[in-house]
């Protein structure tokens, strides 16, 4: 028989969404993470025999990762993945090596434009969005659609989530202080159709829509993703004359806090919270608001393109 030896080997849980609040009264800090974990040592057994003696299971791998948040808070991602890689190779024995890879992703605050904060707790994902229009000519008048999309931004407080209706599948608990997080993807319409008078200023009309709907997401005191999405609308079209219609798809970036109590810690929003950011599946909130008496002309399934 032929004779095989193990090769290199290294396990662990990989791209553990980390997302933790610190509070420093009304100002929120943010620190959002993707940390993986990689771990080695005497792993023979596992491989050749099932014997499980040896291994850590990635579980516990990523519990630690919240955990060590909570408990010690987020300085750097190089702080972090040290202190991380020191205790699971000097704290365990048969593991012998670990890798800590991170990747951060940088948040900046929503600013009003003389570049004060909007809120202590409202932030934009750095990197910049993608602007888009759509142009439609029959040979008499011309419609024009601006809009955008990967404009992600997170309240840190402020959202609430309760008195929902229940049936026997209901099993969501209320939520009194929460992370609302989305991606925005819009379409604004243009009233001006290309007969009469000058076209308007695009890039002055975007930056507006842009600085609009990213206050009003700052400054809403919401109770649902929906009643922020409409509140978005309303300022955009009270702000922006030439504008009679825009349409929000807006995926609900669903933040978890991370249940610590079996390591007895407490996990409460109140003190800055550590929260596990879910990709999928997402709450997909979309609508349309009007100007009264507009009609609505942005086609339902544009918003995702
Ligand atoms: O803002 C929200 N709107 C919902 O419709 C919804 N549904 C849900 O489970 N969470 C939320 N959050």
């Amino acid at each position: 028989m032929t004779r095989c030896v193990l090769g290199q080997n290294q396990y662990g849980k990989a791209e553990n969404r980390v997302v933790k609040i610190t509070r420093d009264g009304d100002t929120h800090h943010i620190k959002d993470l993707n940390v993986s974990v990689a771990l080695s040592g005497d792993m023979e057994e596992v491989h050749r025999s099932g014997s499980n003696a040896n291994v850590l299971p990635t579980d516990t791998t990523k519990n630690t990762v919240y955990a060590f948040a909570k408990r010690f808070g987020i300085d750097s991602a190089e702080d972090f993945g040290i202190r991380l890689a020191r205790h699971f190779v000097d704290d365990t024995a048969p593991i012998h090596r670990a890798r800590i890879r991170i990747e951060e992703y940088a948040w900046d605050r929503i600013d009003t434009p003389d570049g004060t904060p909007a809120t202590g707790h409202s932030f934009v994902r750095r990197g910049q969005e993608i602007r888009r229009a759509q142009i439609t000519y029959d040979g008499h008048s011309v419609q024009v659609l601006s809009g955008l999309k990967d404009l992600t931004v997170l309240n840190s407080t402020g959202s609430e989530f309760w008195g929902f209706l229940r049936d026997e599948y209901t099993t969501l608990e209320e939520d009194r202080d929460r992370i609302l997080a989305t991606t925005v993807s819009t379409w604004w319409r243009h009233t001006w159709d290309g007969t009469g008078a000058p076209a308007p200023d695009w890039d002055r009309s975007y930056r507006r829509v842009r600085t609009h709907a990213l206050r009003a997401f700052a400054e809403t005191y919401s109770y649902s993703l929906q009643q922020t999405l409409f509140a978005m609308g309303v300022r955009v079209l009270e702000s922006c004359d030439g504008i009679d219609e825009i349409r929000f798809s807006m995926p609900n970036q669903h933040h978890f806090r991370s249940d610590l109590s079996p390591f007895g810690l407490t996990n409460d929003a109140a003190d800055g919270a550590v929260y596990h950011a879910a990709d999928r599946p997402y709450g997909l909130i979309e609508a349309t608001v009007l100007r009264d008496g507009a009609d609505q002309l942005i086609p339902a399934d544009l918003t995702n393109l």
